[in-house]
This record gives structure tokens, sequence and C-alpha cells, in this order.
């Protein structure tokens, strides 16, 4: 593995260059892929994974997903099947359903776990909660994962792109002696750039906080906070807006993104980077209690719980779907539509 110093500290990783595409094809050559799932992670690692030239299956439940997986080119019969079908077909199991769907279809995927075959998660929950989860694999299988660090739209965007989102990995259980050189072939297979190496209960601590935290939570936590005020002392929705997410997401965040968080700033001005070097500091102050507050809740497992408790309602897609309506009818939101709507680009 390739030593890198991360800011001081030296992590071992695995490039693209040490694992090459064609050992991974080389290593999964006479496996079957089953892809057991197909919602966002699904179509995203298994298209990846049929264009790197792997043997893929799509293990999907009739329906709307199951129309788009038509649709994506696989065929009935041939690359796409009823669930029990392509479980039973698979070497491999990609559990790529929901966390919570997860736990409701295991005693069917179970029974098709025959020894020697492997099952591969892109998350640790259900192995880490596995009081909650009753996931519970049985001795003579591989159990590992690979967890693309975003969305699978992207992880397929970029790879078409020619580009690749970052993963990380971890082994659980090595029944076959094997385990760890197909983690990381399915890790390159899916399209990924480098990956780092983790265990389950990492990558799903680290998970929960990260999408509930800086990625998902917080950042519409900050927009909104930002938004409402200048909103609160007479500034219009459209100059909110641009103030407060389409600078960011449009001219600034690329320029983080391309070279980090200093560069941004010595691309603005003097005034800018006094005022934001200077107020920085008690945004962290006033936040990392609410972070603190945030991994103590991840850690004590009450948010796997509510996850689990609440996506098993039978009324909860409904519910979700009116909360995201919310989001998108605030008017933040709706002023953030119009604004999407003006860029050159969309006309
Ligand atoms: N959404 C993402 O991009 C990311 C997801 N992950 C992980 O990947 C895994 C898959 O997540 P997503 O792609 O978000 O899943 P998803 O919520 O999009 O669902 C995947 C599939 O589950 C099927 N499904 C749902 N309930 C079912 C049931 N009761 N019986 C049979 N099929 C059912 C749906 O038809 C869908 O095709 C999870 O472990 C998740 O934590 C990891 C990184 C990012
Ligand atoms: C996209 C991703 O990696 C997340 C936010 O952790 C998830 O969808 O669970
Ligand atoms: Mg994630
Ligand atoms: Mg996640």
């Amino acid at each position: 593995m390739a030593q890198i110093n991360f800011g001081g500290t030296v992590e071992d990783v695995v490039t693209r260059e040490e694992f090459p595409l064609e050992k991974a094809r080389q290593v999964l050559s006479d496996q079957t892929i089953a892809v057991i799932g197909y919602g966002v992670q699904g179509p995203g690692q298994a298209l990846n994974m049929k264009d790197n030239g792997l043997n893929v299956i799509v293990g999907q439940r009739k329906g709307k997903t199951y129309d788009k997986a038509v649709a994506d080119g696989w065929v009935p019969g041939e690359t796409l099947f009823e669930i029990e079908e392509a479980l039973e077909k698979g070497t491999i199991i990609c559990y790529l359903l929901s966390d919570a769907a997860q736990i409701e279809l295991w005693p069917t995927v179970k029974k098709y776990l025959t020894a020697g075959k492997s099952l591969y998660f892109s998350h640790g929950f259900g192995i880490t909660y596995k009081e909650k989860t009753g996931i519970v694999p049985p001795a003579d299988v591989d159990v590992f994962l690979a967890a693309p660090k975003g969305s699978g739209t992207s992880l397929r965007r970029l790879f078409v792109e020619g580009k690749g989102l970052n993963s990380s990995f971890a082994v659980y259980q090595d029944a076959t002696g094997t385990a760890r050189e197909k983690c990381i072939a399915m890790a390159i297979g899916v399209g990924s750039g480098y990956l780092f190496e983790t265990d389950f209960y990492k990558e799903v601590t680290s998970d929960l906080t990260g999408e509930r935290g800086t990625l998902m939570g917080a950042i519409q936590g900050i927009f909104a906070a930002q938004y409402e005020v200048l909103r609160e002392n007479g500034h219009s929705p459209s100059e909110a807006f641009n103030e407060t997410v389409e600078e960011l997401t449009q001219s600034l965040m690329p320029l983080v993104a391309e070279n980090g968080m200093d560069w941004m700033y010595a691309n603005c001005s003097t005034t800018a980077q006094r005022g934001a070097l200077d107020w920085w500091k008690p945004f962290k102050e006033a936040t990392k209690p609410v972070f603190a507050k945030l991994y103590d809740s991840v850690k004590t497992q009450a948010e796997a719980a509510r996850s689990i408790d609440l996506n098993s309602q039978p009324d909860y897609r409904p519910k979700l779907e009116a909360e995201l309506k919310d989001l998108r009818e605030s008017e933040m939101w709706q002023a953030g539509a119009a604004v999407r709507s003006l860029r050159p680009e969309r006309n």
C-alpha cells in the first residue's frame, strides 16, 4: 500500500496505480456480482462495474426502479432478475437496499449465503448495529464493505467523466482467506479514486456524523440562519440567496475543491479575507458543542435507533416526502429555483 502523509499522520492507502483495474478484473474473474437494490448506490455501482468489464447482474423487485434498470440497459432474464433469483446466481452479494430495507430482507438473503460466497455492503450500519438489525452473517462467508464517499449519482457521473470518488474499505469477516483482495477489487471496480481502510464501526460512525453534520444537516442549518438574518434586515430573496448559497456553490466551493481553503480565500478580496479569518473562529466555537452532541448521539446508537424506528413505519415514505417538499417550498429554496433558472447555461 502507498504511504501518504495526511497533514502529519502517515496512512496506508490503496491507489489505482498499485491496484489497477486489470488486477481487479483478474481477482473477480470467476465471480458473479449480484447488485441487490437499484436505488441510488445500486445503479452507480452496477453500471460502473459493468463498464469496468466485471460480471454483474442486478436483483430488483418489480416496479419503477426495475423499469429504470431496464432503461439503463439491464436485460430481464440475462442481467436483471427478481431479488431471489439474483441472490441465488450471485457469488458476491452487494447488499444495496436502504439500510432499513436490509433488515426486512435479511432472512431471505441469509438463505442464499452458502459457504464461500461473499456479502458486500456500502455502509457499516447493518453489521455494527446487529442487535437492532438482526444481520448476522454465517461464519463461512466473506463479509466486507466498500463505501463510496458520496452519492451514487455522483459516483456514476464522475466515472463517466473519467474521475472517481474516494471510498473507504473494510473487511469484517474473512472466511476464505481472499476477502481482502476481493474487497479492494470491488472498491476499484465500482469506480473509486483512492481507497482508505477503516472498520465497520468507524465507517458508520463517521458517515452518520458527516451526513448529519457539515455534509447535509449543518450546511442547511447555517444557510437557513444566514438567509433569515438577511431577510429580517430587509434584503431581497435573490440577494439573500445569492449571498448565502449560489456564490458558494458556483464560485467559491469549486476553488476550495481545487486547492484548499486558503486558495479560495486568496482569490477573494483582502476585505473578505480579513472578515473570514476573524469570523471562522466564533462560528467554530458556536457549533462545536452541537457537533459533540451529534457525535454522542451517533455513538450511543440513538441515531441508528431513530433511523430504524422511523423507517420501519408504514407511512414513513409519504412523511419523508412531505418534509422534503417543505424544504423545497421554503422561501430560500424557491428563491434558489428561480436563481438556478437564470443561470446563463440553462438558457
Ligand atoms: N445514497 C447513497 O448515495 C449512499 C448510500 N450508501 C449506502 O448504500 C446502501 C444503499 O443505499 P441507497 O442506494 O441510498 O438505497 P435506496 O434507499 O436508494 O434503496 C435501494 C433499493 O432498495 C429497494 N427497496 C427498498 N425497500 C425494499 C424492500 N422492503 N424490499 C425490497 N427492496 C426494497 C428499492 O427499490 C431501491 O431499489 C445503504 O447501505 C446506504 O447507507 C452509501 C453511500 C452513499
Ligand atoms: C452520500 C453519502 O455518502 C451519505 C450522505 O452518507 C448517504 O447517502 O448516506
Ligand atoms: Mg457517506
Ligand atoms: Mg450515509
